[in-house]
């Protein structure tokens, strides 16, 4: 099974500190920064896009930008986000009616290819071909369209863990990222499902004590594992 990696959402950063925000979550252990662009059109929020994505990459050299498009029209924004500095690429299927055209641009672009899937949207949305062709698959574990609006912070959804575990079932190499609402209360049953690429937003940015909060959902990871390892 691939590696854990913890992936701190910046929705729950200070945005006028982006760049140090970013820094603060490398020293403490992160990995990868989840970069939350939302246009206010697939979801009704809007945060930020490649202007400031080029500003972080620019300010902290080496990061590792998960960039969750959150965005109606994701084949329109791959060259902003590849010249920007984005490393991942990840978009909504729901947003887009050729996944793997979409994919194959993004890697021409020299960027990994993410695919999420909202809520209510099936894991049988994301086929067999389409996830062979993508590197990441991220289930959105709390957002729906309708009526969580792309904010941070939402309840996590326990009804969303079979999905992440049927996933996991059918691509057992493929990196696994789950989203919204996941923390050290909510980890368990996420690594226990397969996941192996963390986002939390506010668990770890409103901790006191980041660092401790990303060691422990990268040591739940490892813990489940090792059990998967050892059946
Ligand atoms: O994609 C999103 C928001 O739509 C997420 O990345 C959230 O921002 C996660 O925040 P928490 O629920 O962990 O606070």
């Amino acid at each position: 099974m691939p590696r854990a990696i913890i992936s701190p959402s910046v929705l729950a950063s200070d945005f006028g500190n982006l760049t140090a925000e970013c820094k603060r979550m490398i020293k403490g252990g992160a990995e990868w920064l989840h970069m939350d662009v939302m246009d206010g059109h697939f979801v009704p929020n809007i945060t930020m896009g490649a202007p400031i994505l080029s500003c972080v990459s620019k300010g902290v050299p080496g990061i590792f930008m998960d960039c969750h498009m959150m965005v109606a029209e994701p084949e329109k924004w791959v060259d902003d986000i590849a010249d920007a500095g984005g490393a991942l690429y990840c978009f909504h299927i729901e947003a887009t009616n050729d996944p793997v055209p979409l994919i194959k641009k993004i890697h021409k672009r020299n960027m990994k290819a993410g695919v999420a899937i909202s809520p209510d949207t099936p894991s049988t949305a994301i086929t067999d071909e389409i996830a062979e062709a993508a590197d990441m698959l991220l289930i959105n574990v709390y957002f729906s369209l309708e009526t969580y609006t792309g904010r941070g912070g939402q309840k996590f959804l326990d009804r969303c863990v079979p999905k992440v575990a049927e996933l996991r079932a059918r691509f057992p190499e493929k990196d696994i990222e789950v989203d919204g609402g996941v923390g050290p209360k909510t980890i368990s049953v996420c690594a226990e499902a397969g996941s192996n690429v963390i986002v939390a937003g506010t668990a770890i940015f409103n901790a006191e004590d980041p660092e401790a909060v990303i060691a422990t959902l990268k040591s739940t990871v490892d813990a489940a594992q090792a059990k998967q390892n050892r059946l």
